[in-house]
């Protein structure tokens, strides 16, 4: 129910009273510029406190003013749960610098008051009272799970999901994308591909009527930046270490160099960009373990540098080719050129012809950068709806 406050400030600001209830928002009022301006409050639950959620927490104690002047929504933590971490709820709002700070030991929520040692994903994302959750637990390439699990509990509640995790996307988009309409909730996945950089919504809505007829990129930050730091001398298990420690890799980093990440991407985009209905098992791959220090030295001398390709194209008959692996690219390439943890796509157009956007590929506040994108996205998505 609205309260009778609520209902007077909606008419002060010429908004219908089903706004706030349709987005189960709180209403907050503030000069702006000296207008009026309303601030939406979206309680977010997360779940997985790794690298990039831990990242997400810190972007939400340090701008969270800054996205209320410029977006017109706060954030509020109202739950976290984590394997390694343990689990806290607070539906009152919980402390993003405190959180950000918490020590990286395991169980290390014990320490807040109302934190516990243990995870407690079901709760989190049933009780917590979360609008929004940030699902961002580990990428489970054979399944998806247990992850495609949160994201149907909370979207099954009406609850919209941002997650970066390409499993539940890349195994169960369809069935999570309709279990969303049909309880009026969201289902985002940007930083599911190439992390923070802007490549699903941009081929979806800024290169609609483009024709989009296949893409070949640069999908994996850790693979591009052990093959970078092959080519500066490093050796690949300490490349794949140092990926690790600057938060590119996976859990198994296994998944980044033989090329099982890559996969999934590809499968994520074929079949939201192409109309595919792919899964991992129809795109051939290889990844770059094979490549030796020696290879690496012979492209050099050739003026060529290894990359780890993921590409998809649609035949004239329709069906959908796509693969992954190493490819030997003469420097003029516009792909060779790209080094490190950043990535790059090219999407081939009928009408533009090809366009390519490159950008991060992987790391911590690049990736919760993602989630903002796609929270913004939701909220840009309500307002519209509330008018
Ligand atoms: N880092 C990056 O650059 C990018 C990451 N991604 C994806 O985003 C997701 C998060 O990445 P990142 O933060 O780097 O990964 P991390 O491994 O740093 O963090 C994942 C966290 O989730 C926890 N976790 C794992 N399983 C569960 C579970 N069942 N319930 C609750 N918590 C769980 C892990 O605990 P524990 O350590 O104990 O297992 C860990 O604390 C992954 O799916 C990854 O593929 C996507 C794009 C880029
Ligand atoms: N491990 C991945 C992270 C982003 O998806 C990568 O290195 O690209």
């Amino acid at each position: 129910m609205l309260s009778p406050a609520s209902i007077l400030l909606a008419t002060m600001i010429g908004l219908p009273y089903s706004y706030e209830r349709c987005c189960s928002l709180v209403f907050q009022y503030r000069k702006h510029n000296n207008e009026a301006h309303v601030v939406t409050e979206y309680k977010i639950a997360l779940l997985g406190f790794g690298g990039v959620n831990r990242a997400l927490t810190q972007l939400i104690a340090d701008k969270n003013e800054h996205w209320a002047n410029e977006f017109g929504f706060k954030l509020k933590i109202v739950g976290i749960s984590d394997l390694y971490f343990g689990s806290i709820i607070n539906k009152n709002g919980l402390d993003a610098h405190e959180l950000a700070a918490v020590p990286a030991v395991k169980g290390g929520f014990r320490t807040l008051p109302a934190g516990s040692a243990e995870p407690a994903n079901e709760t989190v994302i049933r009780f917590s009272g979360a609008d929004l959750i940030a699902e961002a637990t580990f990428t489970n390439p054979v399944d998806g799970e247990p992850a495609t699990t949160f994201c149907r509990w909370a979207l099954e509640k009406g609850i919209s999901v941002v997650t970066t995790n390409k499993g539940p996307v890349a195994l169960h988009a369809e069935s999570l994308k309709a279990l969303a309409r049909s309880t009026g909730a969201q289902f985002e996945f940007e930083g599911s591909v190439m992390s923070g950089t802007p490549v699903i919504r941009l081929a979806k809505e800024s290169l609609a009527g483009s024709e989009i007829s296949g893409f070949k990129g640069i999908l994996n930050g850790t693979s591009n930046f052990v093959l970078s730091s092959m080519e500066e001398g490093l050796d690949f298990s300490d490349a794949v270490a140092k990926a690790q420690e600057l938060g590119y890799a996976e859990a198994d980093p296994t998944a980044d160099v033989e090329g099982h990440d890559v996969r999934l991407k590809v499968v994520i985009l074929a079949n939201e960009l192409l109309g595919a209905k792919l899964t991992p098992s129809d795109v051939l791959c290889k990844g770059i373990s094979g490549i030796t220090s020696k290879d690496i030295a012979e492209a050099t001398k050739a003026n060529a540098r290894w990359k780890l390709i993921g590409s998809a194209e649609k035949m004239s008959n329709g069906s959908i080719t796509a693969s992954v692996s190493p490819q030997l690219l003469p420097q003029g390439d516009a792909l060779a050129g790209v080094s490190g943890a950043t990535n790059a796509i090219t999407f081939n157009t009928n009408v533009l012809g090809p366009v390519t956007v490159v950008g991060a590929g992987a790391g911590r506040f690049e990736t919760a950068f993602a989630l903002l994108s796609d929270i913004v996205s939701i909220h840009k998505n309500k307002t519209k709806i509330g008018k």
